[in-house]
């Protein structure tokens, strides 16, 4: 036996850390929480105490219901030690023999219970005296027993039966919390104890009766009302009230009830139930949105390119030849609309392209599962070779098993040198043809337009060995590539066309949003009856704006569309519930306390790799800190640069907290930590990270001063005073700039400054504040350092109460 913490020995027991300390406070053991140890002393300790309060109840048990101040003392003293589910191990070889008679005791009277209960289930309070002539039982087989009688609560007295059966159905219900349903709690009375066993037992005999294998177990969604179980199980609703009321369950028809109550009533009923959740119901599937096409209705389709690549690369660049050499003469006009996504022809073949900037977008609609590019071309710049966006973008697109072109740009440069670049990249991987690799690489320049059209071929050529089809002669399912509310026309939402074909008259639902197509237009502004697959175009007519990754589907009329949308909000509502636990610094403590956390996972993200590395190791030493034993520090994931999605992804799956140190998230990760409630942090100076942590561990967390974003803006020119300032144009991309604020600058997502605003301009009147789209001057007190495509994150500072 070696030291254990009260919370790794209330498993071991199979109860909560909570019920644990109250026994151990009984046992006049001193701990001061969950996670403090117990010694090898103690927990003999705890086990003597166990063993004797069994003991007591053995006796009490062995005495013909005297009802004297004495035993109601000791059957106290019994239920306290009840919960207990798994004795210790050491139990098995030491039990003393009076202790193996009483579960096969407790066991006869529970039987006798159970059979008196069928005949009078209400007036039953005594059980009968149980007999003594049972075969001798194995100390295995003792053990067993104990375990039941222990877990069922019922080895207490008749007069604590009530009191017991509670307890059993919060283990019940904590068990099944621990599945993960999520479920409401219902605020009333709870119905009697749950007969897992017998209602198992039963569940297989009339499946073996019916040779079924719970394929007749009707399907439930719970929560759900009164009269919706009613109708579920095909029961007049009358009769499930007055089984509620049976079971001491006061609902009215449109009261919903809970996963319990649910399992007990169905019980009662005889009908054999199966909890499902939303996921598993998968509305496609519910309402057969997408079924699998047949071979012969497939046609070819254009391929989905996206282009990813570093920054300055030339991603735009080629994307603009190609946009402005491959739209046919009937297309006159170009592209006119930025859309997300637009369709070029080469050698009379459609290709679309994802116009998406860098491989944020990439990685959003991966993440939202939906991968909806066939080809990735990435843009390596001959001068530059491969940076450090070069291999996030490889990654990105190995990860999404999506074939790469490499397209080996700016070879018009002096500086040029394709050979590195593919030795560079044969050390990610991709090794070229000509060096016996199989990643086609083609040599081209933005600028004198030298090897796009070879380009374009390869997109072809791999198109063509992807084989690529499409069933056009179905209701259209796409994905959302870009959504927005415009203030004349309501919600525009791009969508990539995928499967089948969307009409411009289509019933269209996206996630909560759903509408009547009023118009479809192409990314020439030309209007469109009708868009195969891979087109991607623009509608509008949704009653919202939809979430770009999602899966958009064209159904037969405006109910289903409608419905399919309320499941989605329910849906939706459900899951914010569910995830309203996240940690964060703030609750941290609470957390802890309540014995909910014992690991606090963190993503740890800085500008350099030496701070990475110095600040992993130092929360990581925080582990040896007597101040923070309460919690495991354990760092998920690390790495240099800016906090984005794939950072918020991680750290909202496996419930941890982001810390950044000189860098910020991006637009699109701060959006995402929001919906997914991840608390993200960033500091300048590692201490106040070490604090932080330690403090909101330790229950001291005092964050008097928060920052509230108010918005983002982008430099887009600079000029300079008479006195040397230097003035930054600025255009806002989100939110506000305010003249009482102060602001970040950020060079790739990287905290070059930070400071108070000294100047705000509208053309030449100061301005108190700039809003989204528009353009304005501003300038940064002490910092002069300004350039042309700095970012500035306007904030300001809260105070905020502590919450601890
Ligand atoms: N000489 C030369 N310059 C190029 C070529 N392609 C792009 N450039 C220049 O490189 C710079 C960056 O090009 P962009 O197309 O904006 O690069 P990007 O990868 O889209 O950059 P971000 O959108 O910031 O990620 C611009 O000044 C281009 O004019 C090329 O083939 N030759």
């Amino acid at each position: 036996m070696s030291n254990k913490r009260v919370y790794t020995v209330a498993k071991e027991y199979g109860m909560a850390s909570k019920d644990l300390m109250e026994i151990l406070a009984r046992a006049d053991i001193t701990v001061k929480s969950h996670m403090s140890t117990l010694t090898e002393e103690q927990q003999k300790d705890l086990l003597n105490y166990i063993r004797k309060a069994q003991s007591a109840q053995n006796t009490v048990e062995n005495e013909p219901e005297k009802k004297d101040t004495e035993t109601k003392a000791k059957k106290e003293k019994t239920q306290e030690a009840a919960p207990v589910k798994k004795p210790a191990p050491e139990t098995k070889e030491s039990k003393p023999k009076k202790e193996e008679k009483m579960p096969k005791k407790s066991e006869e009277k529970k039987e006798a219970q159970k059979s008196r209960k069928q005949a009078e289930p209400a007036a039953a309070k005594e059980a009968p005296a149980p007999s003594r002539k049972e075969p001798e039982k194995s100390v295995e087989d003792v053990n067993v027993h104990e375990e039941k009688q222990f877990s069922d609560g019922t080895g207490g007295k008749h007069s604590d039966k009530k009191k017991s059966k509670k307890k059993k159905q919060k283990e019940a219900k904590k068990a099944r919390n621990k599945e993960g349903s999520g479920q409401r709690v219902q605020d009333f009375e709870k119905p009697k104890a749950p007969k897992k066993k017998s209602r198992s037992q039963k569940r297989k005999e009339r499946m073996a009766k019916e040779d079924v294998k719970g394929d007749g177990a009707i399907k439930i969604k719970a929560p759900l009302t009164v009269k919706e179980f009613a109708d579920t199980v095909g029961i007049s609703l009358a009769q499930v009230i007055t089984k509620l009321i049976g079971l001491g369950v006061m609902a009215t028809q449109n009261e919903s009830i809970d996963r319990d109550v649910i399992e007990i009533l169905a019980d009662e009923l005889s009908i054999e139930i199966e909890f499902i959740s939303e996921s598993d119901s998968n509305i496609e599937e519910i309402y057969n949105l997408d079924q699998e096409d047949p071979e012969d209705s497939l046609v070819e389709r254009p391929p989905v390119v996206t282009v990813m690549g570093h920054v300055d690369h030339g991603k735009t660049s080629i994307l603009d030849v190609i946009k402005k050499s491959h739209v046919t003469a009937s297309e006159a006009g170009g592209i006119t609309q930025h859309i997300g996504a637009y369709q070029v022809s080469a050698n009379g073949k459609l290709i679309t392209f994802l116009d998406t900037p860098g491989h944020e977008a990439f990685t959003a609609m991966r993440s939202r599962g939906a991968s909806i590019t066939d080809i990735a071309i990435l843009v390596v710049a001959a001068d530059d070779g491969v940076m450090p966006q070069t291999r996030e973008a490889i990654h990105h697109a190995k990860a999404a098993d999506v074939p790469i072109i490499v397209a080996i740009n700016k070879i018009d440069r002096e500086g040029a040198n394709p050979d590195r670049v593919r030795q560079e990249l044969t050390e990610e991987g991709l090794v070229c043809e000509d060096w016996g690799g199989d990643t086609i690489m083609v040599e081209v320049s933005a600028k004198t337009k030298e090897g796009i059209p070879e380009l374009l071929d390869m997109v072809l050529l791999v198109a063509e060995v992807l084989e690529l089809k499409a069933n056009p002669d179905r209701l259209a399912i796409g994905t959302i590539v870009e959504a927005r509310l415009d203030k004349g026309k309501g919600p525009m939402a791009t969508i990539l066309v995928q499967k089948g074909t969307l009409t411009s008259d289509s019933y269209i639902v996206s996630g909560t949003c759903y509408g009547h197509i009023r118009a479809m237009t192409d990314d020439k502004k030309k209007r469109l009856k009708t868009a195969g697959p891979a087109t991607p175009v623009v509608v509008l007519g949704l009653d919202g704006v939809p979430n770009a990754g999602d899966t958009v589907y064209a159904v037969q009329d405006e109910k289903t569309a409608r419905e399919i949308a309320a499941r989605n909000i329910a849906h939706e509502r459900e899951e914010k519930l569910a995830s309203k636990n996240k940690v964060s610094l703030n609750n941290l403590f609470d957390k802890i306390k309540e014995g909910e956390l014992k690991d606090l996972n963190l993503v740890v993200k800085a500008d350099v790799k030496g701070t990475v590395e110095a600040l992993t190791q130092s929360l990581l030493k925080l582990n040896d800190n007597e101040d923070v034993d309460e919690v495991q520090v354990n760092i998920i994931h690390s790495g240099t640069g800016g906090i984005n999605e794939s950072d918020i992804n991680l750290a909202s799956a496996s419930n941890a907290l982001v810390i950044g140190f000189n860098v910020r998230p991006n637009i699109n990760a701060i959006e995402l930590a929001k919906q997914e409630e991840v608390d993200v942090r960033t500091y300048r100076v590692i201490y106040d990270i070490l604090n932080d942590v330690k403090n909101a561990i330790s229950g001291m967390l005092t964050p008097e001063i928060t920052e509230e974003v108010l918005g983002r803006c982008e430099v887009r020119e600079t000029f300079k005073l008479p006195s040397n300032d230097i003035v930054a144009g600025i255009y806002v991309l989100k939110g506000k700039i305010a003249r009482k604020a102060f602001v970040k600058v950020l060079r790739d997502d990287v905290i070059i400054h930070e400071g108070p605003i000294s100047s705000l301009k509208r053309f030449q009147d100061d301005a108190k504040e700039i809003a989204q789209g528009y353009e304005g001057g501003l300038m940064v007190e002490n910092f002069n350092d300004i350039q042309v495509n700095d970012l500035l994150e306007c904030y300001i500072e809260k105070e905020i109460k502590k919450e601890i």
